[in-house]
């Protein structure tokens, strides 16, 4: 049986790691945390030949996404469940995940952090690229709808449980249940 899956979804600095890591540590069940950050923390890109240009990021970028999503689906088809933090960057991301999760149990989550919260962190951080946040706080929430919505500035502890709460209270259709049918309505 397919493993479940908690999709979070949020512009960069949202606060997504924090929670993700916050629920893992408290839902009554093992779940991996999944994400891209992961996988470049691992050293998965060979960086210094796409950083001086030998490699073409505009050409890999999208297969290296197309794979991410691929893998939520292999992971959670080995019976893993997972909490996967992502930026839902186009509605192309958001259809492909729809259709790549057709058989999965997802709660949908969307984490919600006024623009100048977001703008004070990536400063702070410094190791993101500064205005990263904003270009995604204009699309990433646009996509879709969600099962459950939290505020990135609240503190993760109480946001996790209630998180948590929700999932386990989760009733069908889910969003994602919901956003496909409305995709195969505006085919027919
Ligand atoms: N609830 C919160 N209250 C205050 N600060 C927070 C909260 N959640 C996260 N932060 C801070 O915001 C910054 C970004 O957090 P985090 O790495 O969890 O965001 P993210 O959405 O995963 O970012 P990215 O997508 O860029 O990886 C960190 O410095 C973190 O400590």
């Amino acid at each position: 049986m397919s493993g479940k899956i908690v999709l979070l979804n949020g512009p960069s600095s949202s606060g997504k790691s924090t929670l993700a890591r916050a629920v893992q540590a408290r839902i009554g069940e093992p779940f991996w945390h999944y994400s891209i950050d992961h996988l470049l923390a691992a050293g998965i890109l060979p960086r210094s030949r796409i950083d001086n240009g030998e490699f073409p990021w505009p050409t890999l970028r999208p297969q290296f996404f197309d794979g991410f999503h691929r893998s939520i689906a292999a992971l959670a088809d080995g019976g893993n469940n997972l909490i996967v933090e992502h930026i839902v960057e186009t509605r192309d991301w958001m259809t492909r995940l729809l259709l790549l999760l057709e058989h999965h149990d997802v709660f949908f989550v969307g984490i919600h952090c006024p623009l100048v919260e977001l703008e004070r962190r990536e400063r702070e951080r410094g190791d993101r690229r500064i205005g990263e946040a904003r270009a995604d706080f204009e699309v990433t929430h646009t996509f879709g709808i969600y099962d459950f919505q939290i505020d990135g500035t609240a503190p993760s502890d109480s946001t996790a449980a209630a998180v948590i709460d929700a999932w386990q209270r989760r009733t069908s259709p889910s969003a994602f249940v919901r956003m496909r049918e409305g995709l195969r309505r505006a085919a027919t």
